[in-house]
């Protein structure tokens, strides 16, 4: 969902510094803001931090300086289970479904979270959005294919409602078909309003589903613009040239 020009700032992270152990920070203060109903992509090149920013918004890496804001409130030294009850929802790149579990039984469980009296209902909500996990109900998640599995792990997320979705390298791993699949069903996610924050390595097919985009490298914005001009910026170039840079794909 394109936002208006006038959206509110849904998160901003103000000097954010953080990393896994205390005198060596992986993200060098960062400063991004995402409005509402917007869809950011975040790329950079491998080692860049994107991972370790998207946990530390999530609540799963140390802060060590700096402040991560969602709404008006301060999550910086929230509990992860607690930023999800604010509505911030986060998919990991790995372990995001109960592989021995039905998909019925991963949302069961995802559904806790939820006063006992709306669990069902809002299963059904996430039914009829993503009609496929339906159909395979009783099958176990480990049975799915990768793309069924994201579809899954990303209905898991959502059972909250969050007003922030944010997912690590859905794509990994995945066919370019299934790829464009996951992404279909990100954008669907977003068209119903929800900020969506997606940190990507496929670069041309993720530039052309998002709103905008910010490069990290090193941990720290590098770049930063409209999702539609950002491929053709020599930045990028520099960055993805050879390997992923959306021009490069392009070519047969
Ligand atoms: N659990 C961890 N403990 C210590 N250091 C880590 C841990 N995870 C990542 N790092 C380090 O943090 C830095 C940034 O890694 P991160 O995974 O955030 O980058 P990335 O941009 O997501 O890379 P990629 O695109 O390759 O996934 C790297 O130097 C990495 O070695």
């Amino acid at each position: 969902m394109k936002p208006a020009a006038d959206a509110p700032v849904v998160l901003s992270t103000h000097g954010l510094v953080s990393g896994y152990e205390r005198d060596l920070p992986i993200i060098r203060g960062v400063d991004m803001k995402v409005t509402k109903g917007e869809f950011l992509l975040l790329l950079g090149p491998n080692g860049a931090g994107k991972s370790t920013l998207v946990k530390t918004i999530a609540g799963l890496v140390p802060v060590h300086a700096g402040t991560i804001v969602q709404e008006g409130v301060d999550l910086t030294s929230m509990p992860p289970h607690l930023r999800v009850r604010h509505g911030l929802a986060f998919v990991p790149q790995t372990e995001n479904v109960f592989t021995t579990m039905t998909i019925h039984e991963n949302l069961l469980v995802a559904a806790q979270i939820l006063p006992k009296a709306s669990r069902a209902g809002r299963i059904a909500d996430l039914y009829a959005m993503f009609p496929d996990l339906l159909r395979l109900k009783t099958l176990r998640a480990g049975q799915l294919s990768g793309g069924q599995r994201q579809m899954l792990a990303v209905a898991r997320a959502l059972i909250v409602e969050p007003s922030v979705l944010i997912l690590d390298e859905p794509s990994a791993g995945l066919a370019p078909r299934i790829v464009r699949e996951v992404f279909d069903n990100l954008k669907a996610v977003n068209a119903t309003g929800v900020t969506t924050i997606l940190v990507e390595q496929n670069v041309k097919a993720a530039l052309a589903i998002a709103d905008r985009a910010i490069v990290l490298v090193e941990g720290q914005v590098r770049l930063e613009g409209d999702a539609h001009s950002l491929g053709d910026d020599a930045v990028m170039a520099e960055l993805y040239l050879g390997a992923r840079h959306p021009s490069a794909e392009a070519r047969p």
